[in-house]
């Protein structure tokens, strides 16, 4: 390399920009003037500058060049800095390098990583080791600023810079295209969230049956084990006998799988439930219809009631709500939440006042408003029986001075994740407040699906919705046979 010492300028005109980039360099000389002031350099002065600036372009590795850039600068004597640019090109030579900088966001990660001072010279080094081969070599043979740019000659030790950024940034990239997807999880459907809520009854069912019939023809024994199993599983003991009279009646002394024994058993549990699979039917020749619900402490009754005041309302019908449950303030606010959100304006007094004169209170204005539909929330003190059944009866009797028949209907909620007990609470609010429907509520949980069937067989009362979950759209109409499904654990 015939580099002569002296500082010459180097006629690349074509780099104004690049050269701009470059923070350190003080004046940004126009290539142009200083192109003509190299008389002493014979060999650059060939090299048009527009020749350069066109491969340039083609070269689709910009990003490098800014860390070139910096190099030269320390030649504070040369007037003319800006032919850094010049090996921008060469640079792009590097197979591994244009690859990593193929496109815009790695060359921009490239250019806003501090590289450390070690990086900045390996990424200079093999700009003019590279240039050589690949690019026209009388420009960079003759530059002398490249041999102050890179005095090191230093090899290549790997061609990534600074591989743990630059690898986990694309790293990233690519995880993130296949997690972005992750689209939030769709809501499950109602039913496969009552499936989801039965499976541990039916699961514990279907394995138990399973143990039953493995390789055991059905006779006495088996049947008899089978209703074991059956009333284990909150059934009951009328619909455990018809599942083994209907398994016995056309399987007997023959080999029976679990598999038919749970179609059996869903075929009779529908049987049991289809009567008691009933719309809910207001009548509104009387207005307003009131709605009165009942039941145990938390099994649902104020969520059940917000809930089913959406579906009023969505219906079009104009609904006003009573905040009944006057012993819990937690609960007065609850409904209040309701009412907003339904839209439905909340009769509400202070904490412990009389219920059934609220009741009374809430029949008038609600009657004032022109409301198609009263609803009124209760406290379900059931370890206070005595005072319970008082304040009910009294309800019911104010409201039957404004409207004999009122309430039209009362719904009790029926929390499904309790066991034999439920059988015991529809019994005793049947007798206190005349219960006439209800909701099975908490199906989405670890219900415990079979007390439902035990209820149906026994109390024979309409069973008008189900809660599949705490939001308002969670209670659906109440179907036997997705239900009688869902429970025998068949498809
Ligand atoms: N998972 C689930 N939770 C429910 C359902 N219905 C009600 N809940 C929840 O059960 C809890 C009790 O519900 P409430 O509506 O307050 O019951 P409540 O009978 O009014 O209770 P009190 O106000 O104490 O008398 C709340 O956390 C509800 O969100 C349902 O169908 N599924």
């Amino acid at each position: 390399m015939p580099a002569p010492a002296e500082p010459t300028p180097e006629p690349q005109p074509a780099v104004p920009e690049e050269v701009s980039a470059q923070p350190d360099e003080p004046a940004p000389i126009p290539a142009p003037v200083e192109v003509p002031t190299p008389p002493t350099e014979p060999t650059p002065e060939p090299q048009p500058a527009p020749q350069e600036v066109p491969p340039q372009p083609a070269e689709p590795v910009p990003a490098p060049a800014p860390i070139e850039i910096p190099a030269p600068a320390p030649s504070p004597a040369e007037p003319e800095p800006a032919l850094a640019p010049v090996e921008i090109p060469v640079r792009s030579d590097e197979p591994e390098r244009e690859q990593a900088s193929t496109t815009d966001e790695v060359a921009a990660i490239d250019a806003e990583a501090p590289l450390p001072p070690g990086d900045e010279e390996e990424l200079a080094a093999p700009a003019a080791e590279i240039f050589p081969p690949l690019r026209q070599p009388e420009p960079v043979e003759t530059d002398p600023l490249r041999d102050e740019i890179a005095p090191e000659p230093t090899p290549l030790p790997t061609p990534p810079p600074a591989p743990g950024k630059v690898t986990v940034t694309k790293k990233v990239e690519q995880k993130a295209e296949p997690v972005a997807p992750a689209a939030p999880e769709p809501k499950l459907s109602w039913f496969q969230r009552l499936r989801q809520g039965l499976s541990r009854s039916s699961k514990e069912l279907s394995g138990s049956i399973a143990g039953v019939f493995t390789k055991r023809k059905l006779d006495e024994e088996t049947l008899e084990e089978l209703e074991d199993v059956l009333i284990r599983a909150d059934l009951g003991m009328e619909t455990a006998l018809r599942v083994t009279d209907a398994l016995a009646s056309t399987r007997y002394g023959k080999d029976v799988s679990d598999a038919e024994v749970r179609a059996i058993m869903a075929v009779e549990i529908e049987k049991v439930l289809k009567p008691v699979a009933m719309p809910l039917e207001l009548d509104l020749s009387h207005k307003p219809h009131v709605i009165l619900v009942v039941g145990v402490n938390g099994t649902g009754k104020t969520t059940t009631i917000g809930k089913l005041a959406a579906k009023l309302t969505d219906g079009g019908l104009s609904v006003m709500l009573a905040a009944g449950d006057t012993f819990r303030a937690a609960a007065i606010e609850q409904l209040k939440i309701w009412g907003e959100r339904t839209n439905s304006p909340v009769v509400a007094s202070k904490l412990g006042a009389d219920a059934a004169g609220l009741a009374f209170d809430a029949f008038v204005k609600a009657k004032e408003a022109g409301s198609d539909v009263l609803i009124i929330d209760t406290a379900g003190r059931l370890q206070n029986k005595a005072e319970l059944m008082a304040e009910l009866e009294k309800i019911v009797r104010v409201l039957n001075k404004h409207d004999p028949e009122a309430p039209h209907t009362v719904l009790q909620t029926v929390d499904a994740t309790t066991g034999q007990n439920a059988l015991n609470q529809v019994e005793i609010f049947r007798n206190i407040a005349g219960v006439n429907g209800l909701v099975m509520t908490k199906l989405d949980g670890t219900a415990r699906g079979g007390i439902l069937v035990a209820i149906a067989a026994k109390h024979k009362l309409p069973v008008y919705f189900i809660g599949v979950g705490e939001q308002v759209d969670d209670l659906e109409p109440f179907s036997a046979s997705d239900f009688a499904k869902a429970i025998a654990g068949v498809a």
